[in-house]
C-alpha cells in the first residue's frame, strides 16, 4: 500500500496493492501492521459502516463532539467525492478542506483523522461506501455542518453529478449549522 498526504497532511490517500489475474483481483483492504508502518497511523477500529446512495446524494458534513471518529473510507461500487474538513481547535489548517475521488475502480481509500468533519457526494448512478471508525456512533454527540457553508466554500464538483439541481440531503443535513456556529471540539 501507499499513503500519500493531501494538502492537509494528516489526511491520507491510501492506495492498496491490487493483485489482478484472470479471475479478477485480490487486495488487502486493511492491514493494521502496514497501516501503522506505511501510513504512520495507530488506530483501533471499533465499527464498520456501509451505506448505499444514489447520484447526487450528499451526506455530511458530520463529526462527533465527544468520542471523535477517525474514518477509513472506501468505495466498493460506484464513485464518490469524499471531503474532510479540519475542525481541530488551534490547527493551522482549521476551516480548510481536502477532497479525493474514491471509486470501486481506483480502490483508493481516504484516512480522515479524528478532529475532522466528513462528507461525500455520489458521482455515479449509485455508490456503496464502506468505512471503519475509531469510536462508536454516539447520536447525542453527533453534529452537522452545512455542506454549502460559504466560509468553507467546498468545491463539490457539481459538474460531475448535478444538472442544475440541488443535492439530495437528509432532514438533519438540511438543518445543519454554519461552520462558525458549530460546536467545535
Ligand atoms: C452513522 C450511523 C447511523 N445510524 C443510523 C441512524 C439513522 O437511523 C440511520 C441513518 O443515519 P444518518 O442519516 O446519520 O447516516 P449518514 O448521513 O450516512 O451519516 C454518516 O455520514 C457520513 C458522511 C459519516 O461520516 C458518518 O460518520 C455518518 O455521520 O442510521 C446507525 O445506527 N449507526 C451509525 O453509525
Amino acid at each position: 500500500m501507499e499513503a500519500t498526504p493531501l494538502a492537509i497532511p494528516d489526511v491520507l490517500l491510501i492506495t492498496p496493492r491490487v493483485h489482478g489475474d484472470e479471475r479478477g483481483f485480490f487486495m488487502e483492504s486493511f492491514n493494521r501492521r502496514d497501516f501503522e508502518a506505511v501510513a504512520g497511523v495507530s488506530a483501533t477500529f471499533v465499527q464498520d459502516n456501509h451505506s448505499r446512495s444514489a447520484r447526487g446524494v450528499l451526506r455530511g458534513l458530520h463529526y462527533q463532539v465527544e468520542q471523535p471518529q477517525g474514518k477509513l473510507v472506501r468505495v466498493v461500487a460506484g464513485e464518490i467525492l469524499d471531503v474532510a474538513v479540519d475542525i481541530r481547535r488551534g490547527s493551522a489548517t482549521r476551516g480548510q478542506w481536502v477532497s479525493a475521488r474514491l471509486s470501486a475502480a481506483n480502490h483508493r481509500q481516504l484516512w480522515v483523522p479524528e478532529g475532522f468533519a466528513h462528507g461525500f457526494v455520489v458521482l455515479s448512478t449509485t455508490a456503496d461506501v464502506l468505512y471503519k471508525t475509531t469510536h462508536y456512533y454516539a447520536p447525542r454527540f453527533e453534529r452537522s455542518i452545512r455542506w454549502d457553508d460559504p466560509t468553507l466554500a467546498i468545491d463539490w464538483q457539481r459538474e460531475a453529478w448535478c444538472w442544475g439541481s440541488q443535492p439530495i440531503l437528509s432532514d438533519k443535513d438540511r438543518l445543519a449549522s454554519d461552520f462558525h456556529a458549530s460546536e467545535i471540539p
